[in-house]
């Protein structure tokens, strides 16, 4: 590992008015511990991925995977008081679907930071997946178009160009800006490297939502 690969500090994204709220929301009703949680969820489907376990330790992992998800399972909400992907300032913001991204360079049209994918995200040969390329770049982008005051966006359309293997478990670099502005429409470009080696390249068009397309953030829940 080179020192400009090694973690840098992640930078706090500037967020527009909607997702602070949506983000602080979450903040504020989540449990203790929960960011650990996320934590181990997703190293736990990395270790799932790598494992090729005996049939005694298929059995106790299922055992234990059970009880975990029935304690959970006590515990459903609806998808507008859920805390799983909502803490917009961590790198991993609280999910475990998309690999964390730590952001280390930030302006109003273009994001820079690091990630990398673990055998979760694997294809094979030790390739990372073209379809978590693709989340990876739509997260980026997702980041992008949420910083200062655009209002909220979503994906139109997504093209990757995968130039090169991207290797699982190595330092990876991330860059995305705002190519253009047209009214409603964003359009994205965005790199993956690794080293000077250029994975993928991506663009994208966002377009932001007519206000009657947007569910209110702000509305509370009542407490526990
Ligand atoms: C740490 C920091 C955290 C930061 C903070 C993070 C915040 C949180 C992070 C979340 C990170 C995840 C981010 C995931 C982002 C998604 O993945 S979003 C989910 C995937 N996308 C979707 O589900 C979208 C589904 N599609 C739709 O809802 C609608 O089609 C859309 C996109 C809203 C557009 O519908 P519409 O508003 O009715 O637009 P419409 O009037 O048809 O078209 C407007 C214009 O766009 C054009 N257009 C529309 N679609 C297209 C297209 N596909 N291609 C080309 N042109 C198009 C039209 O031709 C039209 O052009 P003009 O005639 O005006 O020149």
């Amino acid at each position: 590992m080179t020192e400009s690969d090694r973690p840098q500090p992640h930078v706090a994204v500037p967020l527009n008015g909607y997702w602070t709220e949506w983000s602080a929301r979450a903040a504020r009703n989540a449990a203790p511990g929960w960011a650990a949680l996320v934590g181990e969820m997703a190293g736990l489907q990395d270790t799932f991925a790598a494992a090729a376990p005996p049939p005694e330790a298929v059995a106790e992992a299922r055992s234990l995977v059970e009880q975990t998800r029935a304690v959970l399972a006590r515990h459903e909400v609806g998808d507008d008081d859920q805390w799983f992907g909502r803490f917009l300032p961590a790198p991993d913001r609280g999910q475990t679907f998309s690999p964390p991204i730590r952001l280390t360079g930030i302006t109003e049209h273009a994001l820079a930071g690091k990630t990398m994918f673990g055998r979760f995200h694997s294809g094979n040969n030790s390739a990372a997946h073209g379809g978590g390329i693709a989340l990876l770049f739509d997260d980026l982008f997702g980041r992008l178009v949420s910083v200062g005051d655009i209002p909220p966006a979503r994906t139109a359309s997504l093209s990757v160009n995968y130039r090169s293997v991207t290797p699982l478990d190595e330092p990876l670099a991330v860059e995305a800006s705002v190519a253009e502005v047209d009214g409603r429409k964003l359009y994205l470009t965005g790199t993956l490297r690794h080293g000077d080696r250029l994975c993928a390249d991506a663009t994208a068009l966002f377009l932001t939502l007519r206000p009657e397309q947007i569910r209110p953030a702000e509305a509370e829940a009542p407490p526990g």
